[in-house]
């Protein structure tokens, strides 16, 4: 059974289809578009794909963008179907005040994190890092409970924003550095350690809460670029999104 799982972030589209609704599944293949791109899918990437059977994906990216990558799902028969953040699901429990405002991307993403420690041993607390449009940073004690999150401008949005309040900050991307001399890389280093610092920050409280070293995993489209500015060791996962769906796949498709 065909498994479709697409993940609609405020800046790209990404895909992957599956052989089963399940983890172990292959990987038959995959793809991202930046949202501006996503009305070609039908007749670009996706026109020669295998049909889907099964299809889940989350989407924060508004109404709007939903409806377009819908659109673009008619070349199949396959409905469309779209996460939304629960009290509880996929043996996660949401701390949120009201659970169905947590993005769904960030509820998936953790119940991906939960199931690859769950995968490996005993439970651990976990944090839970993703680096995209925003960057969230998310908490999980050692019985799944979600305790809470924060989140962040990402680079591109904190450059974007001095930018334009400043009259003297329009300059190249620059080099992290521990002292930078330059305005290129005090900016690029800036935002860095304001993430970097924001998640050691978040590691420091799940510690004192939990009295057991979190697991701390990242993701997204920029992860790979803060992971080597961290104050400690995160483990760089690929797309823990694409994890959570095929996990809230399994229990829902019998997979
Ligand atoms: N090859 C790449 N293509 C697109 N974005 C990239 C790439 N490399 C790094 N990025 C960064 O990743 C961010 C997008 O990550 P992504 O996870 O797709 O975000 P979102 O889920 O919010 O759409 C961009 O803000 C960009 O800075
Ligand atoms: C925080 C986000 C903007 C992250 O979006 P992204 O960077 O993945 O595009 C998204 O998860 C969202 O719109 N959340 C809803 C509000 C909340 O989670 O509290
Ligand atoms: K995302």
């Amino acid at each position: 059974m065909t498994f479709l799982a697409i993940d609609v972030g405020n800046t790209r589209l990404k895909w992957a289809l599956y052989d089963a609704p399940h983890h172990g599944a292959a990987l038959i293949a995959h793809g991202a578009e930046f949202l501006d791109h996503i009305d070609r899918l039908a007749e670009g990437s996706w026109a020669s794909l295998p049909h889907p059977q099964r299809m889940l994906g989350c989407v924060v990216a508004g109404d709007a963008v939903k409806r377009r990558v819908q659109e673009q799902m008619e070349i199949w028969d396959v409905t469309p179907s779209w996460v939304v953040s629960s009290a509880q699901e996929a043996g996660l429990i949401n701390g949120y005040d009201h659970p169905s405002r947590l993005g769904s991307d960030r509820w998936v993403a953790m119940i991906g994190a939960r199931h690859h420690v769950l995968a490996r041993g005993p439970a651990r607390p976990l944090v839970v890092v993703m680096v995209g449009t925003a960057v969230t940073v998310e908490c999980i004690d050692t019985e799944g409970r979600f305790m809470g999150g924060l989140i962040l401008p990402g680079h591109g949005i904190m450059l974007r924003a001095l930018e334009s309040g400043t009259a003297g900050l329009h300059v190249p991307t620059g080099e992290v550095r521990p002292f930078p001399t330059n305005t290129s890389d005090a900016l690029t280093s800036g935002g860095t350690y304001a993430i970097a610092g924001a998640v050691e920050r978040m590691y420091q409280h799940l510690l004192q809460h939990c009295g057991q070293e979190p697991v701390c995993m990242m993701t997204g489209g920029a992860g790979w670029k803060m992971a080597p500015s961290m104050t400690r060791p995160f483990e760089l996962v690929d797309n823990l999104i694409f994890d959570g769906l095929l996990e809230i796949a399994a229990q829902r498709f019998g997979g």
